[in-house]
């Protein structure tokens, strides 16, 4: 049986003290390819985030930074470790956890404006405030006017952008990034900040 280790590190496990927003100790992930194999995406993996800080996972391709992110998002289990997320262990997704992928995942049979208010929509129902600030995220990724378009209607680094508006609805505390400003050109990634809401 074959197993492939990519992404390491050798920090100490880390503590669990209060304070800290993330913290992975030990946390592995290993897939069962379609030939039988075991591939170790992730092995004995330490991180420990603390409220407020920005952090990026630099690595080569396929060195496993998507596992972790999607680990800490609820989307993939980990075979081994434990997973804090604000000072509590998880095993599945937690609700001020918000993902931005590779590429745009809108709904295709929804309006953008629809797209943007979907993770509320998924909790509640929706009121004037929450189509305002799904408005107020549009106009942030330069889309104001394009709240009632369809998605296809839209080119890919517009879809993307419209991704980052929806990813903000739910103010998250935590907003994990897969390398979303790939599908933009250079002139939208400049214009494409975070302001969070008052
Ligand atoms: N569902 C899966 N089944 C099997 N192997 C997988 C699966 N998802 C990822 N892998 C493998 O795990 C390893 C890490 O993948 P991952 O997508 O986490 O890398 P990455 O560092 O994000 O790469 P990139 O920078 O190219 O996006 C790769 O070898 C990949 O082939």
């Amino acid at each position: 049986m074959a197993t492939v280790s990519h992404l390491r590190t050798v920090d100490a496990a880390p503590s669990g003290a209060p304070q800290t927003l993330i913290e992975l100790a030990h946390a592995g992930v290993t897939f069962r390819t379609r030939t039988g194999e075991d591939l170790t995406a992730v092995e004995d993996f330490n991180l420990r985030i603390q409220d407020g800080e920005i952090v990026s996972l630099v690595g080569p391709s396929g060195c496993g930074k998507s596992t972790v992110l999607r680990m800490l998002a609820g989307l993939q289990e980990p075979s081994n470790g434990d997973i804090w997320i604000g000072g509590g262990k998880r095993r599945r997704g937690f609700s001020q956890v918000a993902i931005v992928f590779q590429r745009p995942t809108l709904l295709p049979w929804l309006s953008v404006l629809k797209n943007v208010l979907y993770p509320v929509r998924a909790l509640r129902r929706t009121t004037a405030d929450d189509r305002a600030r799904a408005q107020t995220l549009l106009e942030m990724v330069g889309l104001g006017d394009m709240g009632g378009r369809m998605p296809h209607e839209l080119s890919g680094g517009m879809q993307q952008r419209a991704s980052i508006a929806r990813s903000l609805i739910l103010d998250p505390k935590i907003l994990l990034m897969d390398e979303p400003f790939g599908a933009l050109d250079a002139l939208t990634r400049e214009d494409v900040v975070y302001v969070p809401a008052e």
